[in-house]
């Protein structure tokens, strides 16, 4: 059976005066939840900050990327040791702000998901297509070829170690949900392709769903067969949406 979660990405948001009050505010309202891990993506210069404020409670720590490299001459770069040293669980990779922007292919993508498989995080591999894509009838070769990189570079036994999140652009960060049954589509075409290569391993897969999740929306979404929780941007940055959407996946 998946496992669920709940993971909000910051995106480039916060402040260390405006991240204590989200935190507390997270923390004074998150009852303890049984059925769902609960866990948060500040930017990096924040990591130290949200890990000290996390220390012993119930909400895990995440990064938004991670380096390809281990270590080195790698400006800019920050590697997944140096997150572990932090204390972080979990790594998004492949987020499609990075893959449109920082030209991420899906080589890299699969390098970094073995990349922080080698520093003992759980990658939060990052996949969907464009309203482009989506209209030209793509949308699930595009999916499929996001995932096959990963299953090629590291192989479905190391694909059980990370978790999905389809997130399809065209509703990320602009209000358009996807319905709960395109979502649901996706998800079981997902669930499907590495059922394809291990059937247990595809079953117990955790695939989130992201795209303006909200906390109207999220039960009926975490209501679907295939969705295991949700990658929440835009409504991680409200300690009330994000606990209403938390309580949601815990039902
Ligand atoms: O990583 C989170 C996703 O990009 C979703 O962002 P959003 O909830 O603001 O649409």
């Amino acid at each position: 059976m998946p496992k669920m979660y709940v993971i909000g990405n910051w995106k480039m948001h916060g402040s260390k005066i405006t991240n204590c009050r989200l935190i507390e505010g997270i923390l004074s309202k998150l009852p303890i939840l049984t059925k769902v891990d609960v866990a948060i993506c500040p930017p990096f210069p924040y990591l130290q900050q949200t890990s000290d404020k996390l220390f012993r409670r119930p909400i895990l720590l995440g990064a938004q990327d991670l380096s390809c490299a281990k270590e080195g001459a790698y400006t800019g770069e920050v590697s997944g040791d140096m997150l572990r040293d932090l204390k972080t669980r979990f790594v998004l990779v492949g987020h499609s702000e990075r893959r449109a922007m920082h030209n991420e292919s899906d080589q890299v993508v699969a390098n970094k998901f073995a990349a922080a498989l080698e520093a003992d995080l759980i990658p939060v591999l990052c996949v969907g297509e464009t309203l482009e894509q989506r209209e030209a009838g793509h949308a699930e070769q595009v999916i499929a070829e996001q995932v096959s990189a990963v299953i090629n570079a590291v192989g479905v036994e190391a694909l059980s170690k990370g978790i999905i999140a389809y997130e399809p652009v065209w509703a990320i960060g602009s209000g358009k949900t996807a319905t709960p049954l395109q979502a649901q589509h996706i998800h079981a075409f997902i669930r499907g392709l590495v059922r394809e290569h291990n059937e247990a391993i595809g079953s117990d897969l955790s695939i989130l769903y992201g795209g303006s999740v909200n906390a109207d929306n999220a039960a009926t979404l975490f209501g679907q067969p295939d969705i295991n929780g949700g990658l929440i941007g835009g409504a991680s940055l409200k300690a009330d949406s994000f606990v209403s959407i938390c309580l949601a996946a815990n039902m």
